[in-house]
């Protein structure tokens, strides 16, 4: 039986250091962080994870604020905003909550974010950064930092002699993950939809991170025996024996089974996903620091 990962737990440690970084920083140099999260439409999934975001801030001891748009919003609007929280002093990290409605671009409104308030890693100048091994000097997109972090408690800082398979290449989530994962040693291989075999190169893996948005697609046989196994995916499934419009949580991987013949594994819920939210809380306190010509502190 593998070991669960406690990501709450270790996410709830995270948050406890960026409260008292920014205890520090605020005593300090008088700087209070500050978070701006803006939101296009009504997707109550997304509004969800927003205001677990706005709580969070605000607990860390942030200045915290919201931006709520109409679906109906024009590129410009959404610009506008952008442009305004670009400019304000006491704003350290915007995030714009993404997927945007699908007559918004959202790549253009990323790229205009300014690369030092870019708490989701998104701007091409933080995801060169990652690609080039700068990891101190930029920003690191949420869920890979979180997902790395859960993997360094396991396997140490080192991953000279690992391998480590990534399914999944978007760049807000799989691209940064293999960066990070090859920055730290690993040998890694970064699988997607059109790679063959996939259960045997799964198979290979010492580390597998799953982010692939199929509920509990990867399967007992594609774990090598001890394997740790982190699981991205968040797939609301139809739970209809419990009632019209419930749903459960599964992840992309088969949690009962794989359990069985992984070394280590996350679960959904409670695993990836309240990290990425302490890493987002982790990203603003650092970019404040930069902000007030203080060192920032390292979170591990
Ligand atoms: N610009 C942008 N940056 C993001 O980082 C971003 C985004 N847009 N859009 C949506 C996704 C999704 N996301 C999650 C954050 C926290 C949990 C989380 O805390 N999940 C809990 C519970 C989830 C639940 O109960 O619904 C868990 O896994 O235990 C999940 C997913 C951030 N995203």
């Amino acid at each position: 039986m593998a070991t669960k990962i406690d990501g709450k737990q270790v996410a709830a440690s995270i948050n406890d250091a960026v409260k008292s970084a920014t205890l520090a920083l605020e005593k300090d140099t008088g700087v209070k962080p500050g978070l701006a999260v803006v939101i296009v439409g009504e997707d109550p999934a997304s509004h969800a994870y927003v205001g677990a975001k706005s709580r969070m801030a605000r607990e860390c001891g942030f200045n915290s604020i919201q931006h709520t748009l109409p679906e109906g919003a024009t590129q410009e609007e959404l610009a506008t905003i952008v442009e305004a929280l670009n400019a304000d002093e006491t704003i350290h990290g915007i995030l714009v909550q993404l997927p945007l409605p699908r007559h918004l671009n959202s790549d253009s409104i990323i790229q205009s974010i300014r690369p030092e308030k870019d708490v989701d890693g998104l701007h091409i100048v933080n995801a060169g950064k990652l690609a080039t091994g700068d990891l101190d000097g930029g920003l690191v997109s949420c869920t890979p930092a979180g997902a790395m972090i859960l993997v360094r408690r396991t396997h140490g800082e080192d991953l000279s002699g690992l391998s480590a398979v990534v399914i999944g290449r978007s760049n807000l989530f799989g691209k940064p993950m293999s960066a990070l994962l090859l920055a730290a040693n690993a040998t890694v291989t970064t699988a997607h939809s059109r790679t063959e075999n996939l259960s045997g190169i799964c198979r290979n893996a010492d580390i597998l991170v799953a982010a692939v948005g199929r509920p509990e697609m990867v399967r007992a046989s594609w774990v090598k025996s001890g394997a740790t196994v982190i699981d991205v995916g968040i797939n609301r499934i139809a739970a209809s024996e419990r009632g019209e419009g419930t749903y459960r949580l599964v992840g992309d991987v088969a949690f009962d089974e794989c359990v069985e013949v992984a070394g280590v594994i996350t679960p959904v819920p409670g695993g990836v996903g309240p990290m990425t939210i302490a890493m987002l809380m982790a990203n603003t306190v650092i970019a404040a620091h930069r902000k007030a010509g203080k060192t920032p502190p390292k979170f591990s």
